[in-house]
């Protein structure tokens, strides 16, 4: 077992690792306890609630995956074995016991009770009166607890998920290791889901596993933010404490058009009094142009924020190309995407491997495979894809695999140009072939 499990008093317990593994290596992989998708969610949201059936499609991860808890609650017909009794009932160990129902496992994992009270008795509230009579509110809220302390997102943010291992790992901003949640692809037989946690540094024996719960891109005040209200915990990792630069809040230099930074962490939204810039050194402090920077973050000022004060690195640019690259023609991504990944090359250097480089490299490879006569610079795309993904997962990885055989396609395809061109080519729309023209050039 490349995996062990720690105590300190700031995150509780946790995982650490019991011998020196390497980045890229498999640290463990597991199936979950409890998974329900969306539309499972509402299904049983119609079931168990009053008046809950208008927000059914937006619940939050805990609640979704409550639903799920709940109900095997009222399958195994009552109260089901309360926190603890484990180790009373069972001499297993509890994460490992096949024997042991669902809601016995689950009891291995803790919840912050207190800070969830609030939500749960909300929900509480909203439960039709049969299910309220077999569940009192102290289980209700204890179970409510452990959901929210321990969620993960699966199917691509559409469900939601508990594991008795995964949920031990703490959150850093700046992660050991990465998750992915794997349905059916790669070692994933077909019809399974599971957790599956890579090391994404060299790892000496004790070091802590962690991963990130948010994206890694955003800077401190909204980490910490997005931390609090939906995870309820202040988060101490060692970016957050360490005050370093906030290279996510980045604005153009008046100067010289470069980027522009706060020297220091910003722990609340608009609260820093001098910018530096990154390659002419300018040092911005006016009170007047501040003001205006932080109104055009705010992006109270759209247009004079298009005109050119939020950088290109700037979080809020850098979030909302990311989330809209598959709406834009080939072309265009294609100028998008380098931006892309400078801007998390500055966080996370390229040649340490992270999957979200290898993820922009294949999606990259993607568009090339959607331009005209190609081919080549679409092989090429998906080898370096691959290589990326080989950096975090190693080369069998199930991603790393898929590139080389697409690279391996896309070269064929190169060498039939009438084959390549009956696969894509009356597919790609004009204005992304001239985007992609004009980038090339
Ligand atoms: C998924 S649980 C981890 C397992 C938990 N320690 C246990 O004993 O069951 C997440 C909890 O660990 C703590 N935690 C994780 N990462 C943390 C961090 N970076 N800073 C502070 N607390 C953290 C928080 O209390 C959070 O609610």
């Amino acid at each position: 077992m490349v995996v062990r499990e720690a105590w300190r008093p700031e995150v509780g317990r946790y995982l650490e690792v019991s011998r020196a593994v390497r980045a890229g290596e498999l640290l463990f992989q597991e199936e979950p306890l409890f998974l329900s998708s969306r539309v499972e969610s509402v299904a049983l949201v119609e079931e168990l609630f009053d008046d809950l059936q208008e927000e059914a499609w937006s619940l939050p991860l805990a609640t979704q995956v409550f639903l799920c808890v709940l109900k095997e609650l009222l399958d195994s017909g009552g109260q089901g074995s309360e926190a603890g009794s484990v180790a009373a009932g069972c001499a297993c160990e509890a994460s490992a016991c096949e024997a042991c129902p669902k809601l016995e496992k689950l009891a291995y994992l803790k919840g912050h009770v207190g800070k969830w009270h609030s939500s749960a008795m909300m929900l509480y509230q909203g439960l039709k009166a049969q299910v309220a009579e077999r569940v009192s509110s102290e289980r209700f809220e204890e179970l409510y607890a452990t959901c929210a302390t321990n969620a993960h997102e699966a199917d691509g943010g559409d469900g939601a998920a508990l594991f008795l291992k995964g949920s031990m790992a703490e959150h850093s901003c700046r992660p050991t290791a990465f998750k992915q949640i794997r349905a059916g692809s790669g070692s994933v037989p077909q019809g399974e889901t599971r957790l599956v946690v890579h090391a994404l540094r060299d790892l000496d024996v004790g070091e802590a596993i962690s991963i990130s719960y948010i994206p890694e891109y955003y800077p401190t005040w909204l980490r910490q933010s997005m931390l609090q209200h939906g995870f309820n915990f202040q988060c101490g990792c060692e970016r957050c404490l360490s005050g370093g630069a906030e290279l996510c809040c980045c604005f153009v230099c008046p100067e010289c058009e470069g980027p522009c930074c706060p020297p220091g962490a910003v722990y609340e939204e608009g609260a820093y009094e001098l910018l530096r810039c990154e390659d002419c050194g300018l040092e911005l402090h006016d009170t007047e142009l501040l003001g205006a920077l932080k109104r055009a973050e705010r992006c109270e000022e759209f247009a004079t924020t298009m005109s050119g004060k939020l950088h290109p690195y700037h979080f809020k640019i850098f979030h909302m190309y990311l989330k809209h690259l598959d709406q834009v023609p080939a072309g265009t991504a294609l100028q998008i995407l380098p931006q892309l990944q400078e801007a998390f090359h500055r966080l996370r250097p390229v040649e340490k491997g992270h999957p979200l480089h290898a993820q922009l490299a294949q999606c990259a490879a993607e568009c090339w495979e959607k331009v005209e006569d190609e081919e080549q610079e679409a092989g090429l795309a998906w080898l370096r894809a691959a290589e990326l993904y080989d950096l975090c997962a190693g080369p069998a990885s199930a991603d790393a695999a898929q590139c080389c055989r697409a690279a391996q396609r896309a070269t064929a395809s190169g060498q039939n140009d009438a084959t390549w061109r009956g696969h894509t080519g009356s597919g790609m729309d004009e204005v992304g072939r001239r985007d992609a023209e004009s980038a090339r050039r």
